[in-house]
């Protein structure tokens, strides 16, 4: 068997991953934890399912956090292709397998237990097996060390299918045992049905039978006769029945018939009864209807009616309904118009009444106005007198002119000039003083001058100055200058006067301005006051004229109002014209419709009249049917009482009773008879089957003797297998152990090519001794930690050689799994186990996997796996290296 081909999806620490594995060795090497072990898990996984996985399960399986794992496996095996697929997922916590199939060329199996039957049928070995042989896991490099003897046979004879005969051989025994104790129980059987048939046949069973099948024919025919007696009693009693029930039935007719004619009967009495009260009915309302009659004619004498006909006295309600329908709205329309007019005429009396207070008011305006007038006529004379009294005032003071150097209006520019003079004259007045001041210092200063006896003029020495005489000129100047001075003063008085004056004719002017000014506002208002006075005289004039016209106007309104009255005492009298009216055709209306009234109860009486008869023309004719059937029923009674024959009944009453004393007393008889019968019967039954019991005790007591004997045969058969079986064990074994003992020898010389041990012996119960050099024997625990492992793989390489090469028709063997052997071995041995594994390849082992970091395990693969693990994704890789790749792995 060679893997071609693992698949893996969420498989543990896998994500999605893929390997070819080819022919010859694959190291599988990477970091602690990268997923080594775990992918030679999957292979062994893919082929036997859960009883792969130990003591785990399979939610182990699944990577962590995923919910579905797949493995897929493709293999070749003895020269075939297969493929294994399983599906697992977790359903809650727990996982299931949710698909598991083989393809091989011919089928296709499914489920788990199939697949796994499947798998160990063409591998011939089960998954405990595939362990102990070609995969050795990791850390169970010594397992088949550590195992006992026992044990061990029992591991190796598994696996060379030796177990297989010793189960025959057990099962042989046990068949022999089966068909011992069979046998024995047989014989027993035997024995006692020998006796039973013995004391059976002492019974005279045949002459029993005899007699009892006499009396039982001797019965049975007595009952055959009171059979046929009870026959012929039960048809006498039926026929009596008959007569009887015959004559029951008549009677009960004959009380049915009285009965329906009384019914009938009185029906009759009850219909004829109606027709009377109808009858009575009949004529009631005849009276009524003449009645109504009378009741018409007199009412229609009060009307001008010829006829009382229906029709006619529709037609005069319908034209009388309609003329007051007229007349309705006639008094409608004058109600109308009255109402309007009295409207009308009231209003207009209102109107007058207002024109007439607006008179009133107006005329008292007017009167006011006068009042008013006379006032101010009056103030205005007052006012004239005022304007005379100005006049005086003025000519008074425009007198003061009269001998003035003036005239009016001049004051003012003459008083200004006089004052501009006054003016004038005082400047000169003060200029002429000044220079007499300054004359009279001058002279002051010259007279000193001289009396000093210097020019008054240059203050030179008098002697000859010509300035001498100057001072005297001055004299001359302030004389005249004194002169001019007195002048001046004179003048001023006089000035001073005529100011005075002219103030006082300034002031005269003054007040006759003011005056005249006054004067003028009081002719104003004089004015105005008599503009107002004209108004008011026109306004007096339209107030009355106005009061006049309203007055007229108030008493045409009047007369309007007064005509509109009798218009209104006009349509009163129209009002009870039509009323009047109305009432005389309400009254021949109430007559009229009395008349219909009465019209219409006397047809309704007709048409009573005209059911009543046909009910009781009905009542008649039902009657007359009625009185037919009774006259028949009467008949059919007559008939019946003619049949009564109390003769025959009594017959037939004593008949009855006898049938029925002679059946009673039979069936007595019968009863006890067919308990006879039944009895013999029991006892003719219970001979008979003690003579069948007989036959058939004969028939087993030779089918059990045949058994025994071959039973017999069976047993010294069975015997012989197990002999057989047990022998054929011993001597394969001796046979295997034999080359076992060989290979494994060979093997460990080639691992463990040394002087210390001699060889290794195994005896025909696989115990396993190892001798040294000196001849002294040691238990293989007794080896180092790394010799066991080289032993063990030897002990595993020669099993697994023995296999492929020595048992007969064994299959192809599956590739030779190691996880990790090299853990226990120095450098020197691994380079033993690198010549092992060669030694396999060269023997022909198609495939050898084995993990292992080892370089030099590594430098000796035909191809090279490198397992990695993703940092971040924390799901393995699986990468294909070809061996070159060993030259880098110093680093790893
Ligand atoms: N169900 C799972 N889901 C995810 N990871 C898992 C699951 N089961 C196991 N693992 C992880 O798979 C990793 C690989 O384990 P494995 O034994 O295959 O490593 P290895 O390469 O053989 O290491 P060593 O060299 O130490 O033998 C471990 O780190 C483990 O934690
Ligand atoms: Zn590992």
């Amino acid at each position: 068997m060679r893997v071609d081909r693992v698949r893996l999806l969420n498989f543990k620490c896998y994500g999605e991953a893929e390997l070819d594995l080819e022919r010859g060795v694959t190291i599988v090497h990477g970091v602690n934890g990268s997923g080594k072990s775990t992918l030679l898990e999957a292979v062994f996984f893919a082929l036997y399912g859960s009883k792969a996985l130990d003591e785990r399960t399979l939610d182990d399986v699944i990577t962590t956090g995923e919910e579905e794992s797949e493995v897929e496996l493709r293999f070749t095996h003895d020269g075939r292709e297969y493929r294994v697929e399983r599906r697992l997922k977790l359903r809650g916590d727990r996982a299931t397998t949710t698909k598991c199939v083989l393809e091989t060329p011919t089928e296709t199996v499914e489920g788990a237990r199939d697949v796994r039957a499947e798998v160990t049928r063409l591998l011939r070995m089960d998954a405990e097996a595939f362990v102990n042989c070609a995969y050795v896991r990791q850390g169970e490099v010594n397992k088949l060390i550590h195992a006992s003897p026992g044990e061990r046979q029992d591991m190796i004879d598994d696996l060379l299918q030796l177990g297989a005969l010793e189960e025959y051989r057990e099962r042989a025994s046990d068949a022999r045992l089966g068909v011992k104790s069979v046998l024995d129980g047989q014989r027993e059987v035997l024995e006692d049905l020998r006796s039973q048939v013995e004391r059976k046949e002492g019974q005279d069973l045949h002459e029993q039978l005899n007699e009892l099948e006499s009396r039982h024919a001797d019965v049975v025919s007595k009952i055959d006769r009171f059979e046929s007696q009870r026959e012929d009693a039960r048809d006498s009693l039926e026929t009596a029945t008959d007569v009887l029930e015959r004559h029951e039935e008549t009677r009960e007719e004959l009380a049915d018939l009285a009965e329906e004619i009384e019914a009938l009967r009185s029906k009759i009495d009850e219909t004829e009864r109606k027709r009377e009260d109808a009858g009575e009915r009949l004529r009631e309302r005849r009276r009524r209807r003449e009645e109504l009659a009378d009741e018409r004619d007199g009412l229609l004498g009060e009307t001008d009616l010829e006829t009382g006909d229906a029709e006619a006295v529709e037609d005069r309600i319908e034209r009388l309904e309609e003329r007051d329908e007229e007349l309705r709205d006639d008094l409608e329309d004058a109600r109308v118009a009255i109402t309007e007019r009295k409207g009308s005429m009231e209003r207009l009396r209102e109107e007058a009444t207002e024109l007439e207070s607006r008179v009133e008011t107006k005329r008292e305006e007017a009167d006011q106005l006068d009042d008013d007038l006379e006032d101010a006529v009056e103030a205005i004379e007052q006012r004239e007198e005022k304007l005379d009294e100005f006049d005086a005032e003025i000519e008074a003071a425009r007198e003061a002119f009269d001998d003035a150097p003036i005239t009016f209006g001049e004051a003012e520019g003459y008083l200004e000039d006089l004052e501009d003079d006054r003016e004038e004259l005082v400047s000169t007045r003060n200029d002429v003083a000044a220079e007499i001041r300054s004359v009279e210092d001058a002279i002051a200063e010259g007279e000193r001058l001289l009396e000093e006896g210097k020019c008054p003029e240059c203050g030179q020495d008098v002697t000859d100055s010509p300035h001498v005489d100057v001072l005297e000129e001055k004299r001359d100047r302030l004389a005249a200058l004194e002169d001019r001075r007195d002048d001046l003063a004179d003048e001023r008085d006089d000035l001073e006067e005529r100011i005075e004056r002219a103030e006082a004719l300034r002031e005269a002017e003054r007040r006759v301005d003011r005056l005249e000014e006054n004067r003028e506002n009081v002719a104003q208002l004089v004015a105005e006051k008599r503009d107002a006075l004209e108004g008011r005289h026109d306004q007096r004039e339209e107030l009355r004229a106005e009061a006049d016209e309203r007055e007229r106007e108030a008493e045409a309104k009047r007369a309007e109002a007064d005509d509109l009255e009798d218009d209104v005492a006009d349509a009163r009298a129209e009002l009870g014209e039509i009323n009047g009216e109305r009432s005389e055709i309400k009254a021949e209306l109430e007559t009229l419709r009395r008349v219909a009234e009465i019209n219409g109860e006397r047809a309704d009486l007709e048409r009573e009249l005209e059911t009543v008869r046909e009910r009781r023309a009905d009542w008649e004719t039902m009657n007359e049917e009625r009185r037919e059937q009774l006259a028949s029923k009467r008949e059919r009674k007559r008939e019946l009482e003619s049949e009564f024959d109390d003769e025959r009944i009594e017959r037939a009453r004593s008949e009855k009773r006898k049938a029925e004393d002679y059946l009673e007393r039979v069936e007595e008889k019968l009863a006890a008879l067919e308990d006879d019968r039944d009895q013999l019967r029991g006892r003719i039954g219970g001979i008979e089957e003690k003579l069948e019991a007989l036959e058939r005790l004969r028939e087993r007591l030779e089918a059990v003797e045949t058994r025994c004997e071959r039973l017999d045969s069976l047993y010294g058969e069975a015997e012989t297998l197990q002999t057989t079986y047990g022998e054929l064990r011993a001597e394969l074994r001796q046979r295997n152990v034999e080359t076992l003992e060989r290979l494994l020898n060979e093997t460990f010389d080639l691992v463990y090519r040394n002087d210390s041990y001699a060889g290794i012996d195994l005896d025909g119960e696989y115990r396993l001794t190892v001798y040294q050099k000196d001849g002294e024997p040691l238990e293989p625990e007794q080896l180092s930690g790394g010799e066991r492992a080289l032993f063990n793989l030897s002990l595993r390489c020669a099993i697994y050689r023995l296999l492929a090469e020595g048992v007969e028709g064994t299959a192809p063997m599956p590739p030779l799994i190691l996880d990790e052997p090299t853990v226990f071995l120095d450098s020197g041995h691994v380079t033993q186990l690198v010549s092992l594994v060669e030694s396999m390849r060269d023997l022909g082992v198609e495939q050898i996997v084995v993990v292992s970091h080892d370089e030099e395990l590594i430098g000796a693969a035909d191809s090279l796996v490198r397992v990695e693990k993703d940092a971040t994704s924390n799901r393995s890789r699986l990468v294909r290296g070809e061996p070159p790749e060993a030259a880098l792995l110093g680093a790893e």
